[in-house]
């Protein structure tokens, strides 16, 4: 069966992103959110980034019009149920993202196919409690999701060959480029993304570098387009927090054990960009580092 539309879970800067290149390559999306003001900062998030497609010649005025109609929100989580295709993109935490699926359940069609964007937690773990292993996969974009070219598929143990393929064929319609991974702790991107991030912590940690100077020696001096620390603001600290333990849990070795200074700023609530606060103070006009 051809997939037409796609049920899009969470409404933070994952899901509204993932629900701006859906709605832009013709699918009918339904966002949903437990919290009303991240739908209503979801819709003008999105509106802005294609609005600036189009003032960049990307995307023409009448492209734009036709992707915000087909958007859709939605608090009841039932209502994305029907869709042919969902995409789980809430909070990195396991016992959120099991509940999610467990109250789907019941309002879901035969073919529906069931996708996570999770970062790091086991696919087959968080297939093995719906009623189709075989048809629930890891649909991994990146942020920012309409700028970044690649999706990393994850085949749960259970995955079969043709939600694969049909996966691969949605990402292709959507002019990104998969690339394959099977279903280990934070599986490519993040195994190798996030001890390095969690190791530009450490630097600042212990007084090797600034916030300042160790961004800056990575973009200098290693070509990144961001420092480390800058991405780890922008991704969230929170989501970088439950990376490095699903690592150090599931691989059990020491060498992927948290920063506690990264858990410091979690408890504190700076979790980056999306607080405000972080690494740097994004409350004024220019980033201010706060160590
Ligand atoms: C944690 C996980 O599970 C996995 C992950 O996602 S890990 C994080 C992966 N992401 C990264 O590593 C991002 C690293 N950073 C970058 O690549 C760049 O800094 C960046 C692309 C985010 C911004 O690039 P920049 O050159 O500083 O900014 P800017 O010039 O404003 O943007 C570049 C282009 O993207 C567009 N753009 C930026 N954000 C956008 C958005 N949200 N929506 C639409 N377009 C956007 C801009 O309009 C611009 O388009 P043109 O090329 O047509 O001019
Ligand atoms: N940030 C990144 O760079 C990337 C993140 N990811 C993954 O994408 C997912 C989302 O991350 P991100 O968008 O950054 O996180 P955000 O914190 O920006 O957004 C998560 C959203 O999910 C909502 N939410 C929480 N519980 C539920 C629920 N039960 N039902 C519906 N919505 C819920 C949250 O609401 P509230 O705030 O009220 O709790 C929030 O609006 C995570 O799994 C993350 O690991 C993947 C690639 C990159």
């Amino acid at each position: 069966m051809e997939i037409s539309s796609v049920g899009v879970v969470g409404a933070g800067q994952m899901g509204n992103g993932i629900a701006h290149v859906f709605a832009l390559a013709g699918y009918d999306v339904i966002l949903t959110d437990v919290n009303e003001a991240a739908l209503r900062n979801a819709i003008a998030t999105i509106e802005r980034n294609i609005e600036r497609q189009v003032s960049r010649g990307k995307v023409s005025a009448e492209e734009k019009a036709a992707a915000m109609a087909r958007i859709t929100t939605t608090l009841t989580l039932a209502e994305v149920g029907p869709c042919d295709l969902i995409i789980e993109a809430a909070t990195e935490r396991e016992t959120v993202k099991q509940a999610i699926f467990e109250d789907l359940l019941p309002h879901l069609k035969p073919h529906t196919i069931l996708t996570s964007n999770t970062s790091s937690i086991s696919i087959t773990r968080l297939a093995s409690r719906t009623d189709r292993p075989e048809k629930f996969m890891g649909f991994h974009f990146m942020n920012p999701v309409p700028v970044m070219q690649l999706v990393e598929l994850i085949r749960g143990i259970a995955t079969d060959q043709d939600t694969w393929d049909k996966m691969h064929a949605v990402v292709r319609k959507l002019g990104k480029t998969a690339a394959s991974a099977e279903d280990f702790p934070a599986f490519i991107v993040n195994r190798i993304l996030m001890p390095m991030i969690n190791e530009a912590v450490y630097t600042l940690y212990e007084g090797v570098g600034s916030v300042q100077s160790i961004d800056q020696s990575l973009k200098l001096g290693a070509n990144h387009p961001m420092g480390p620390l800058e991405l780890a603001d922008f991704i969230g600290l929170d989501t970088c927090l439950a990376i490095m333990n699903v690592l150090h849990d599931g691989l059990a070795d020491t060498k992927y054990r948290p920063c506690p200074l990264l858990t410091k700023y979690v408890e504190a609530g700076w979790l980056g960009r999306k607080t405000q606060r972080g690494f740097y103070d994004y409350r004024g006009d220019v980033p201010v580092p706060t160590r």
